[in-house]
């Protein structure tokens, strides 16, 4: 089976955790794509949800495909979200933001009651940190926010390079404005630890790992789907 009909697999199988009358939240990637498609035709078939996108590419994919759409604002408790995911090790703890959607996923999920990540086999790790790590920065100061990250990272026995993220030769902006520095570390041996130290630098309004929000992955291999965590 190939990557795109895992995505598939999987997509499917995150159908059988959304019941009518859910306030979901719709995540971003090539993965939630699959879902998003998936969904769209559980709509046309009649199920009642509604959905609140996580970037404003989820937003015009599900527009175009009919899914109803309300804001975090119309909707500021949603009971559960489905998302990609880059890495997830077996805590549940994950590596989120290749696509450069990271705030608003976050925000999304903190904001679900449940957190469901829908991923293909591949994006199980034993240790976080061989996807490089996408750190939000403010625009203003992004040297002194990169020069301040290199230290905090450094503190903690880590180091790698740290690149602004850029389309072309222009920077990648994320749907807030902001930028992206993609860290990699290596292996994280300690991640509430590193997120804890990027917290406490005013440049970063947020980074990709996501600690504590997942309830459970759905996991898509040749064996079929396998599931971590709760149903
Ligand atoms: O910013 C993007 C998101 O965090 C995605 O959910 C993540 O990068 C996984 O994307 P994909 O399903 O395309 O591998």
């Amino acid at each position: 089976m190939d990557a795109a009909a895992m995505k598939d697999e999987v997509a499917r199988a995150a159908l059988a955790h959304v019941e009518s009358g859910m306030r979901l939240g719709i995540g971003t990637g090539s993965t939630a794509e699959a879902f998003i498609r998936a969904l769209a035709g559980r709509v046309s078939e009649g199920l009642r949800i509604v959905g609140v996108p996580t970037s404003e590419r989820s937003a015009k994919l599900c527009g175009e495909l009919g899914i109803p759409l309300a804001t975090l604002e119309d909707l500021p408790e949603l009971d559960l979200t489905i998302d990609g995911a880059d890495e997830v090790d077996a805590r549940l703890r994950l590596i989120k933001g290749g696509g450069g959607a990271l705030l608003r996923e976050k925000i999304v999920a903190a904001a679900s009651a449940r957190m469901l990540v829908i991923a293909d086999a591949s994006k199980k790790v034993e240790h976080l940190g061989a996807f490089p790590l996408p750190i939000e920065v403010n625009g203003f100061g992004v040297l002194a926010t990169t020069l301040a990250i290199e230290k905090a990272s450094a503190m903690l026995g880590l180091s790698g390079s740290i690149r602004l993220r850029m389309v072309g030769d222009k920077p990648f902006i994320t749907d807030g404005g902001h930028l992206i520095i993609d860290a990699s570390f290596g292996l994280i041996p300690d991640p509430e630890a590193l997120s804890a130290a990027l917290h406490a630098i005013p440049g970063v309004v947020e980074h990709g790992l996501f600690l504590g929000l997942a309830s459970s992955v759905l996991l898509a291999g040749p064996e079929g789907v396998e599931r971590l965590g709760a149903a």
